[in-house]
């Protein structure tokens, strides 16, 4: 199988694993990533934190969201460009924030220019992740989005800690040319740091 395909195929697969997991399952993953951000020594020096509302079986982060409210953090999500095919800005996600569905079904605020925030001025990236593997490499929806933010990031900041239930690990990912590993991705059981 050439590797288009089997990033396709490994896609697939997950995604389906991910999806199986029961309501339960669910709540347990997030409330053991909530548990283990909250604990997070890095955390108390960060203002401004892009994470993504979860769709399709993903670790779903609402009670991460509502406890970093709590403490005053400013919270952005991705927003996918309308116009601009494979653009995505992070936007300020409040409360009250007015919110509609992209193209995709996946929840996002409705755009505001002044509450698009540049990626150099966030803290921390929370990335969505379809698979990974033991070295930290990461396979995404197929859109490239992550790619090429992470693309732009060089440096420390911000810091980017890939998301994922446990059942998403796979033996190897297959990388291309442009796939940069993540340094740091956790799961309910582990965290994973390179
Ligand atoms: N929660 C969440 N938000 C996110 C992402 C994510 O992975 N998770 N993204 C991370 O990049 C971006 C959206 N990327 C996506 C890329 C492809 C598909 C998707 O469903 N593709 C279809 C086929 C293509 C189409 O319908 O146009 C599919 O695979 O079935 C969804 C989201 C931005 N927001
Ligand atoms: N740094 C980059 N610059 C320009 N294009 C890129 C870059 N990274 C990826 N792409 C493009 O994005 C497309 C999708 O890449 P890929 O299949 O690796 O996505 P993915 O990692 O699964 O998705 P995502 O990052 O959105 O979660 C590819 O066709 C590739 O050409």
């Amino acid at each position: 199988m050439n590797s288009p395909d089997l990033r396709q195929q490994l896609r697939k697969q997950v995604r389906q694993q991910r999806c199986a997991l029961s309501p339960t399952q669910q709540s347990e993953a997030s409330q053991a990533v909530l548990a283990y951000l909250q604990s997070h020594p890095q955390l108390d020096n960060m203002q401004a934190i892009a994470l993504y509302l979860a769709f399709d079986g993903e670790l779903d982060l609402q009670p991460l969201i509502e406890w970093l409210w709590l403490q005053n953090k400013q919270v952005y999500v991705p927003l996918v460009d309308l116009m601009e095919m494979g653009e995505m800005h992070f936007h300020r996600y409040r409360p009250n924030s007015p919110m509609q569905s992209n193209r995709f079904g996946i929840s996002e605020p409705v755009f505001k220019r002044n509450e698009v925030i540049d990626c150099q001025q966030l803290d921390l990236v929370l990335a969505p992740l379809v698979a990974f593997d033991s070295q930290g490499n990461r396979l995404g929806m197929g859109g490239g989005y992550y790619d090429r933010l992470l693309a732009k990031i060089d440096g420390e900041r911000p810091l980017v800690i890939g998301l994922a239930h446990d059942c998403q690990q796979i033996n190897e990912v297959p990388i291309q040319a442009w796939d940069k590993p993540l340094k740091q991705i956790i799961t309910p059981s582990k965290c994973w740091s390179w």
